[in-house]
């Protein structure tokens, strides 16, 4: 059924412009749900403004050994202002298993217990002294600072080996549009967070190396034994055409772009008249474009030493940095470069806008989240929701991976749940207990992948799901059919210029009205035939007698005509929608105005209204609005009754 808007005309509120029919597309199609796919799409929302804990998430996963920063990157960011100290951070991080820098030495005051963190600081500090009695994990301490040294030798014999390559790249007109521009950066590195660094230096400080303080920091000491991931099951693991399932350590390019992954199925899609995409597809439908025109792209890689790959690496390191406050700055550092470890990143005009650097856990078949984050002022556009999208699809077609798992941040638990995360852990606890860490702070979240959902279409999808219903829609009721409004003009006192029939409204019929619908109205009982034009004459004969009743009350003097500026000039800045007899007299006398009792009945009260409103209560006409209009409604009470009485 169409349907029109006809309450206007009920209410005596009959519009300037023009009366239309409802549009075509609406009612809105029923909410697409599809389930808990990991989209936003039937998702339901929690709301975790509860959520009780408010210290920081401060770790994440284990990292396995890291891989040495190849030379040739540290020649290219050299030319970078505030990268140098992203390379002494490193080389530091990898050449030695304690590190101490002065800007980053706690005074005796300068302690966990004076900090807003402090309670957390000592838990971490506890954590670390335990571990040291802690059974031995199953991850060798010492293994990465061992691996980290060797990586380190390695990374100066790369340095003196590509030294000349270094030089002439350094004149290299591509240099300038390689390097890693991060305006937080300065930011970052002068960024003085006490609670941070003394944290930092704690960990960094205490005893059991470098790496053991590490994932001391969050690991809860009933929960000490962490599980190795099984690399070699990556290869059972189902990760058709992935190179991320080799040994650690010794993983091969990861890297790829996502375009590619993306699911293509050439069907027509009928856009015309089906409304128009919410905010979700709408961004989705942007990013997209702005794909496959190539101002964007999607890439996945990790610390695999090809140097694009490592700048982009490193500006994502810059903006975790950034963006993640509380996070240690040299654990950023060690999971983006951690080659078990892959980075999702967005790169627009070759620089990076955001990313998501998560271990696959591939003999497990889940992954987990490490960082998640979007370059500042480019937050809330849309990247953080395609980024997981294109993460989804990677994971799942490259890795295998079914679940993903992250410690959110208590502040970004909102956007996790826009991505089909949930607080509820559906993951048999056998897959991933142990593998990943429990941590203060934070919230641990899981996330479902579906098995065939096009993650990096669903618009398209969503558009397809709204054709179909909108199909159905059509089928049984011809709502889409948009009629052409009326020509409503008015002339004087807003009488209309020509008369409009209700019944000559295009498509009120085909929706349905019949003329016995005409004048819903409390004083129905005026209306006593079924003859419009009867019903018309009765109502103007009852309005003109309210009129004169009012027209000859001594207390009508001053709302007879219509207030004359030049004798109250400031009356029309205050009152914006003026009233009086004439104009009432008028709009009666033409037999088209007033179509209902309630419109003359507003007209009258908006008249009392205007008067108390200019005027103050002590005044005259503030005194003859309160009396006229006490005889005005006796009047109409009166009229009803013994209109009732004839019936
Ligand atoms: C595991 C971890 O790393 S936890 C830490 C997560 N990272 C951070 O908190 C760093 C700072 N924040 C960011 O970098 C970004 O805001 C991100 C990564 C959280 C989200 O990326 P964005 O590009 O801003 O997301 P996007 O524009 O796709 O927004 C998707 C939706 O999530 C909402 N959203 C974005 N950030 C948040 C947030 N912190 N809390 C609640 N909702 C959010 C958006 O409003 C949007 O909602 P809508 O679709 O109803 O309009």
């Amino acid at each position: 059924m169409g349907r029109v808007q006809i309450h206007d005309l009920h209410f005596g509120l009959i519009p300037t412009h023009q009366l239309q029919t409802q549009k075509r597309g609406d009612p809105t199609p029923p909410r697409i749900v599809t389930g808990n796919v990991g989209t936003r799409i039937g998702i339901e929302i929690d709301l975790l403004s509860l959520y009780p804990f408010s210290s920081p998430l401060l770790c994440k996963t284990l990292p396995s050994p890291p891989a040495p920063i190849p030379k040739l990157i540290r020649k290219t960011l050299f030319g970078i202002e505030s990268t140098q100290s992203d390379f002494a951070e490193m080389d530091s991080h990898l050449t030695a298993p304690n590190r101490s820098r002065s800007s980053q030495t706690p005074s005796p005051s300068h302690s966990a217990s004076a900090s807003a963190t402090s309670s957390l600081h000592k838990r971490k500090l506890a954590a670390v002294a335990s571990e040291d009695h802690a059974p031995p994990s199953s991850f060798p301490p010492s293994s990465f600072s061992a691996d980290t040294r060797d990586g380190a030798l390695t990374s100066n014999d790369d340095l003196e080996s590509i030294s000349a390559r270094g030089a002439d790249s350094d004149s290299d007109a591509d240099d300038s549009e390689d390097a890693v521009v991060d305006d937080d950066e300065d930011d970052f590195d002068h960024d003085n967070n006490s609670s941070i660094r003394t944290f930092t230096t704690a960990r960094l400080e205490s005893g059991g190396g470098g790496s053991g303080s590490v994932r001391n920091m969050k690991l809860k000491t009933e929960n000490p034994t962490v599980k190795i991931e099984n690399t070699d099951g990556g290869k059972d693991g189902g990760a058709p055409g992935s190179g991320s399932a080799g040994p650690t350590g010794a993983t091969a390019a990861v890297g790829s772009t996502m375009a590619g992954i993306t699911t293509k199925e050439d069907v027509k899609i009928f856009t015309e008249n089906i409304q128009t995409s919410g905010a979700y597809s709408a961004r989705e439908e942007s990013l997209k474009r702005e794909e496959e025109a190539g101002r964007l792209k999607f890439v996945c890689y990790s610390n695999d030493g090809i140097d694009q790959h490592m700048v982009w690496l490193i500006g994502l390191k810059n903006i975790f940095g950034r963006q993640l406050p509380n996070m240690p700055k040299e654990y950023i550092v060690r999971l983006v470069m951690d080659r078990s470890h892959k980075s999702v990143m967005v790169i627009r005009r070759n620089q990076v806008v955001g990313g998501i650097t998560y271990r696959p856990y591939v003999g497990q078949r889940f992954g987990e989240i490490a960082f998640c984050a979007i370059t500042a002022d480019e937050q809330v556009k849309g990247y953080g929701t395609r980024l997981m999208n294109h993460l989804k699809q990677h994971a799942r077609d490259v890795d295998g991976l079914t679940h993903f798992l992250t410690y959110a941040d208590n502040n970004a638990v909102g956007y996790f749940i826009k991505q089909g995360f949930t607080k509820e852990i559906h993951l048999e606890r056998d897959r991933w207990h142990g593998y990943i860490k429990d941590y203060d702070g934070g919230i641990l979240m899981e996330c479902k992948i579906d098995p065939k959902l096009p993650y990096t279409d669903l618009s398209t999808m969503i558009r397809r799901q709204r054709q179909a219903i909108d199909e159905k829609i059509r089928e049984l009721s011809n709502c889409q059919i948009v009629y052409p409004g009326i020509d409503f003009q008015k002339k004087e006192a807003g009488i209309p210029k020509k008369v409009v029939k209700v019944e000559d409204i295009p498509g009120l019929k085909e929706a349905g009205w019949t003329p016995d619908q005409w004048g819903h109205t409390r004083f129905r009982s005026l209306i006593v035939s079924a003859d419009n034009t009867t019903n018309q004459k009765h109502l103007t004969g009852f309005m003109r007698s309210l009129l004169k009743s009012m027209h000859d009350h001594v207390d009508a003097w001053p709302f007879k005509e219509p207030v004359d500026a030049r004798d109250v000039p400031d009356y029309y800045d205050i009152i914006k929608d003026p009233m009086d007899l004439k104009t009432m007299s008028k709009r009666v006398e033409s037999e088209q105005y007033y179509v209902t009792l309630e419109m003359f009945v507003a007209d009258v009260k908006r008249m009392f209204a205007n008067a108390r409103t200019y005027n103050s209560p002590d005044t005259i006409y503030y005194k003859c609005a309160t009396r006229l209009e006490t005889h005005f409604q006796s009047k109409v009470q009166s009229g009803l009754q013994s209109n009732t009485k004839i019936q």
